[in-house]
Parts: structure tokens; sequence; C-alpha cells
């Protein structure tokens, strides 16, 4: 099977769908977003469709679109229907799969059941997006605890933002985790500039387990 990749973060609006467009253009792969909470603004899908520069047939289409831009459960109560956790599972595409969560990994997908239950259950390597801002440090630890106690891979952690190399390092050493790289603030955010940063900040290779010596 092609690789699939799960994008969390530390918490809502950390940069998940930047960087999970730019991981989709980079492995020439597929983008999906299984629950898509809040419609008025422009998706996450669509964020991916504008930024990747692939066609559009790359971003398969959500499970879930909710109106109300809110944690899902919250949001599908709002619609009246229910989401089923059992029912979400990565399509089966030939290709490599770039799977983006809504939220951090806590956030309920019904009164009982969290996003992170539905990645345990997958086994696909996670891929923690963080900021690089003060607070990233609790944010991160926790977030990789919360993944290694339910035995969930792990494949590193992708910084957004501003450089701190004592603060990406800290979380490196007392995490036990990879640094992936870390996505610059592109003032000019459009498919040519994030293409470009995620080559020269990113190891492709890290990605391509099927390419490695
Ligand atoms: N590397 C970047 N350069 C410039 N702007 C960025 C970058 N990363 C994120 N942003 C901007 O920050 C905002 C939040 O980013 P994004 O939508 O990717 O967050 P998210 O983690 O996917 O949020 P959600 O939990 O809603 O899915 C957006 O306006 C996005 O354009
Ligand atoms: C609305 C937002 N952009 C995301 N789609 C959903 C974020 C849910 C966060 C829930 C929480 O942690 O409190
Ligand atoms: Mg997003």
């Amino acid at each position: 099977m092609s690789a699939r990749y799960v994008v969390t973060g530390t918490d809502t609006g950390v940069g998940k769908t930047v960087f999970a467009a730019a991981l989709t253009a980079a492995l020439d792969g597929f983008y999906w977003k299984p629950i898509q909470s809040g419609l008025e603004d422009e998706t996450d899908s669509e964020t991916v469709a504008r930024l990747c520069g692939l066609a559009d047939n790359r971003v398969l289409p959500e499970l879930w679109r909710l109106r109300t831009p809110a944690s899902p459960h919250i949001a599908a109560e709002i619609d009246n229907v229910s989401i089923d956790p059992d029912a979400i599972d990565p399509p089966a595409i030939d290709g490599p799969l770039v799977i983006e969560g809504a939220g951090g990994l806590m956030v309920p997908l019904t009164p009982d059941r969290l996003f992170i239950d539905v990645f345990a259950r997958w086994g696909h390597p996670v891929i923690v997006c963080a900021r690089t801002r003060l607070g990233t440090i609790n944010h991160t630890l926790l977030s990789i605890e919360a993944l290694r106690s339910r035995n969930v891979p792990v494949l590193g952690v992708a910084f957004i933002g501003d450089p701190d190399e004592h603060v990406e390092a800290s979380i490196a050493h007392l995490g036990r985790v990879r640094r992936l790289g870390r996505l610059p603030f592109l003032a000019d955010l459009n498919p040519s500039t994030l293409v470009r940063a995620f080559r020269d900040h990113f190891d492709l290779s890290i990605f391509q387990p099927e390419s490695r010596p």
C-alpha cells in the first residue's frame, strides 16, 4: 500500500492545512480531510486545492461537511447529524495520501469519541504540526505523549513559524522525536513559494520510506 500520513497539530490554526498542501505537492499525492467543520470561509480541501498545484481530483471528498466552525461533535449536533467514528477509513487510492484531522488530537467527534481514537485504530504514522512560538513546548510534548500512550506511530514534528533553535531542539530531546523540518511563515503564500519552502526546509526522503537506501 502507498504511504498514508496523518497530519495533526497541537491546536487549531497552527498551519496543518498549509503544511498538508506542501506535503501533498511534494509527494505528488492525494489529500483527504474526513471532517470539515465550518463552511463559510474557504474549506481546508479548497485551500489545499488552491495551494498544492495538483489536479482537483487529488483532493478527495470529505465524509462530513458541517456548517459551524466548532468542534466536530458540536457542529454535528447543530446540523442534526451524527458522526460515526468507526466509518472513517482512508479511501483506497493508489498513491501517497495525506490525511488532515480537525484541530488537535483530543478533539471530540461525538460526545464520547476523540479524533485520536480513530488515528490509533488506523495506525498510520502521524506528523504533529507545532508552532515555534512560546507555549509550544508544553502543547507539543503533551500531544506526543498522548500518541505514544495509544501506540500511535509518530513520524515527527513539523514546526511552523519563525526559527527558534532552542525550542525546537528541546522538544526533539524531551519528546524523543524527530524534527521533520520547519515551514517558515510565507508573506506571499502561493503554490510556488510553498513548494520552494518545503523543498528548502524538509528532507523529502523521510516521507518516502521506499526510496531510502
Ligand atoms: N507557513 C505559513 N505561511 C503563511 N501563512 C500560514 C502558514 N501556515 C499557516 N498559515 C496561515 O495561518 C492560518 C491557519 O493555518 P491553517 O489553516 O493551515 O491551520 P490549521 O491548523 O489547518 O487549522 P484548522 O484546525 O482550522 O484545520 C491560515 O490563514 C494560513 O494561511
Ligand atoms: C473550526 C476549526 N477551524 C476546526 N475545523 C475545528 C477545531 C476544533 C477545536 C476543538 C477544541 O479543541 O476546542
Ligand atoms: Mg486545517
